[in-house]
């Protein structure tokens, strides 16, 4: 008998002919996300479930008898609680590397639309504000020549790393908790504190996944460290941030701008007062979303499930639920 499987967003149909070949499956496929309390339903008889971004808790667990593998279509695994599933012997997995240059090349995106004030000009254009002699007004800054900090040289950092020193010359400081030596060796790239990081950078960049240890590891004293003359951008998690103390130091000119995919609630307030500000870019979380991504990432996420489900090792199975037996 095949397993069964509940697929719990749209997916490309090459992803889901995969799937099909091996299990048994249903979808929900609307636009909007599940209704919870629907999931709740769904899975439980389900062996399998593959989803993005969705609560994996003590109470799906418990709705859930049979299930043995979930399936992340996203490198962030912050949704699953781990001891749960630690305790059920259920395997996670997520999808690592094949969004890495995305990523990367829409936090450059972030760095010079923000540096270059782009959407703010954009509007200025189309609103026909641009007259002759009023460029005076418009300047920005320069991002080639400049220092980068990247806080979380994982994956994603590396490859932003590379961008900013082949493709713009800049000096790039890092910090992790751990020194990358290879990284260091190969992008010209210096360890560093966070302090020093925050004191020395034009850009600061968090790309760190969300952990206990790195929740709002940006406040108000890190702030209150950067130049005023610097950006942040923030492509990691929304609640790596507190976004009370991004606002103040926006408000107060301690820091120049910022871009901002993610947030710590999402889709943010529209009333947000961070939306109101001239100096922050912002994206609606749309990191890895490029058609060739989003599909690599979904037939990774696909392949992943189906191993499980055989009794194979799938290669994603996130750190902290390794030797975990199904
Ligand atoms: N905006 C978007 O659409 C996307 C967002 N993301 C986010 O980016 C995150 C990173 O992805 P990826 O690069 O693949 O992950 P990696 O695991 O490859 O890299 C994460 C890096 O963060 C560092 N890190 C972890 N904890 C801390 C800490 N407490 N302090 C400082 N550094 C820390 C790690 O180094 P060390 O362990 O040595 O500290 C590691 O180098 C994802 O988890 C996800 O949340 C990813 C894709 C798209
Ligand atoms: O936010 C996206 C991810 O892949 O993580």
């Amino acid at each position: 008998m095949k397993p069964k499987v509940f697929i719990a967003l749209p997916i490309p149909p090459q992803a889901e002919a995969f799937i099909a070949e091996y299990c048994e499956y249903r979808k929900w496929d609307f636009k909007e996300p599940i209704p919870r309390e629907t999931l709740l339903k769904e899975i439980v008889d389900m062996d399998g479930l593959l989803m993005v971004g969705g609560d994996i808790d003590q109470e799906l667990l418990n709705c859930a008898p049979k299930l043995k593998v979930v399936s992340n279509i996203s490198v962030g695994y912050n949704n699953f609680d781990l001891e749960a599933m630690k305790k059920r012997s259920m395997l996670g997995t997520n999808t690592p590397s094949v969004l890495d240059e995305t990523v990367a090349d829409l936090v450059l995106a972030l760095v010079l639309a923000s540096a270059r004030r782009i959407p703010e000009l954009d509007r200025y254009v189309k609103d026909g504000k641009w007259k002759k002699g009023s460029d005076g007004n418009l300047y920005g800054v320069d991002v080639h020549h400049a220092t980068i900090g990247i806080i979380g040289m994982g994956r994603i950092g590396e490859a932003i790393a590379k961008r900013a020193k082949y493709g713009f010359d800049m000096n790039v400081f890092y910090y992790n908790r751990t020194r990358k030596i290879k990284a260091e060796e190969n992008l010209g790239a210096q360890y560093c504190t966070m302090e020093e990081l925050l004191q020395k950078s034009d850009f600061v960049v968090l790309m760190t996944p969300l952990t206990p240890e790195t929740t709002r590891i940006m406040g108000h004293r890190e702030f209150s460290l950067m130049k005023d003359t610097a950006f942040f951008i923030n492509a990691s998690r929304g609640q790596t941030v507190d976004e009370q103390a991004l606002l103040e130091a926006l408000v107060k000119g301690k820091i120049r701008g910022a871009g901002i995919d993610v947030y710590e609630q999402e889709p943010i307030d529209p009333e947000h007062p961070l939306l109101k500000m001239p100096n922050v870019v912002t994206l609606p979380h749309i990191g890895s979303a490029t058609e060739k991504t989003r599909l690599d990432m979904a037939m990774l996420a696909a392949k992943n499930m189906v191993q499980a489900l055989k009794g194979e090792q799938p290669p994603n199975i996130v750190d902290e639920l390794r030797g975990v037996r199904t």
